[in-house]
């Protein structure tokens, strides 16, 4: 009888993902994810290679290549191919990390998911435990271990900001923002570290080294360093040695290609007893709208893009984003570090919709999109499944379990009536068409009246 229900079960789940796998090829084939852009001018690319081959050099197979020529990196080219994690800076433009069929997404993630770890340290810097692995080829990931079950609900009584960071949001942040045609997180894979082999052995980090033990169960842990829970009690155990953990794609150096870091309008108090002024002035947003860079160009419906991707996956720890300093204030937002998002199913948070709220702007194409993913034919919850099951940890267990991708839809109805609410409201335009960045030159906004 059981074995009955459990196959049945299976089946479904099996069936299921099937056509969730045709679902997100549609949805991906489909003709608003594919509008034709113009090609992209020289100044709109991030950074730029410039092969250098001395005479001597050219019988060896190891050539220097420099970024904008100030940078050198030692690549082996037998091929005449960059190797993938290259590829993925290089393709780094003023509108979007990667192209929407982008053909090195397949080998940036096989790099990250199985490649060897030729060293692991402690990432300096942020609140909790966080490494920087690297692979033989010179690539480099940000890697979050699992701190917490993927299945337990955050604490009611927990603020957002003592949440422990999560693993698999990382990872479900990666698909969702690629789902809804974004593009701004770095690639993210789940893999099963050997934490005695991939970390401990070959750490050149001492201060990391010296926290490691063995449980009472027999299971290797450590705690690193930082500001909040690296001590024994908050260590990440291997099982014995198997650790899960998401790899972020590290961008581009700093000294390459400097960031800037803006604080959001809409921070929370991160007080257990302030409010924020948009929790308490009505008219918060018109403020904003006069406020450079909110005033011009695509910068307010960017803002909404991010605040949709939060609020779908209730991350309320948005209290900066960062932009690339190359690109000026024409540009996309990065959307970095998702851990605090999908720690609840079971409750959604509105005050994250504020500024959508309090606002009425969208982008067209985001609004388009939306409404795309929540018809049967491309229903959200389907295709993040089916996205989220080409990941190397699904095959430990779902990313996502079945209430978190139930949400995703239930406040994916929300957004869309909230939307909806704005344009019975307001006698303004609410659904904002960016040509901007449909076609990159044009640098025009137009908008489309409701
Ligand atoms: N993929 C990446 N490549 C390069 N740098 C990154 C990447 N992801 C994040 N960073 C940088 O590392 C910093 C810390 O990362 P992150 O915010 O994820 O960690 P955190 O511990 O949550 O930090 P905080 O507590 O300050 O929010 C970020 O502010 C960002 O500048
Ligand atoms: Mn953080």
């Amino acid at each position: 009888m059981l074995t009955t229900i459990v196959s049945r079960y299976s089946t479904n789940r099996s069936e299921l993902l099937e056509s969730g796998l045709s679902k997100l090829k549609a949805l991906f084939d489909h003709p608003l994810c594919n509008i034709p852009g113009s090609p992209i001018p020289e100044e709109d690319w991030l950074l730029k290679v410039i092969p250098k081959v001395k005479a001597s050099e050219k019988s060896s197979q190891m050539w220097s290549v420099s970024y904008n020529s100030y940078w050198f990196i030692p690549v082996l080219l037998n091929s005449n191919s960059h190797p993938p994690w290259l590829r993925f800076h290089l393709g780094i433009s003023r509108w979007q990390l990667y192209p929407h069929h982008d053909p090195n997404m397949e080998a940036l993630t096989q790099q990250l998911a199985t490649h060897r770890v030729v060293s692991a340290v402690q990432k300096s810097g942020g609140t909790q435990l966080k490494l920087v692995m690297s692979f033989p080829n010179y690539g480099k990931a940000m890697v979050k271990p699992m701190k917490q079950d993927r299945n337990d609900e955050t604490n009611y009584n927990l603020y957002y900001f003592s949440d422990f960071e999560r693993h698999n949001a990382e990872i479900a942040a990666f698909h969702l923002d690629r789902i809804l045609g974004y593009r701004r997180v770095p690639p993210v894979v789940g893999r099963l570290v050997d934490v005695v082999k991939e970390v401990k052995e070959v750490t050149t980090d001492h201060k990391l080294a010296r926290t490691f033990f063995t449980s009472p169960v027999g299971n290797v842990c450590f705690y690193g360093q930082c500001s909040y829970y690296c001590s024994t009690e908050h260590a990440v155990c291997g099982r014995p040695r198997n650790l899960e953990a998401s790899l972020a794609v590290m961008l581009p150096d700093i000294s390459l290609a400097a960031r800037r870091a803006w604080r959001s309008p809409w921070r929370r108090s991160y007080s257990r007893s302030k409010l924020a002024k948009w929790e308490t002035e009505p008219d918060y947003c018109s403020k904003v709208k006069k406020t450079p860079p909110y005033n011009k160009g695509t910068r307010l419906v960017d803002f909404m893009d991010m605040v949709i991707l939060d609020f779908l996956m209730s991350n309320m720890d948005r209290h900066h984003y960062e932009t690339f300093e190359k690109f000026g204030n024409r540009t996309f937002l990065l959307h970095l570090d998702n851990g605090r998002a999908f720690g609840r199913h079971s409750k959604d948070e509105p005050s994250i919709l504020s500024p959508l709220e309090q606002c009425c702007r969208i982008r067209r194409s985001t609004w388009l999109r939306l409404r795309l993913l929540s018809l049967p034919q491309y229903r959200l919850s389907d295709v993040m499944r089916a996205s989220l099951s080409n990941d190397p940890l699904h095959s430990v267990a779902p990313l996502l379990s079945e209430p978190h991708l139930a949400a995703l839809d239930r406040r994916l109805k929300t957004v869309l009536e909230t939307v909806g609410r704005c344009q019975k409201q307001r006698q303004e335009s609410v659904i904002v068409c960016e040509q901007a960045q449909l076609f990159p030159q044009a640098g025009s906004r137009w908008t489309y009246g409701m």
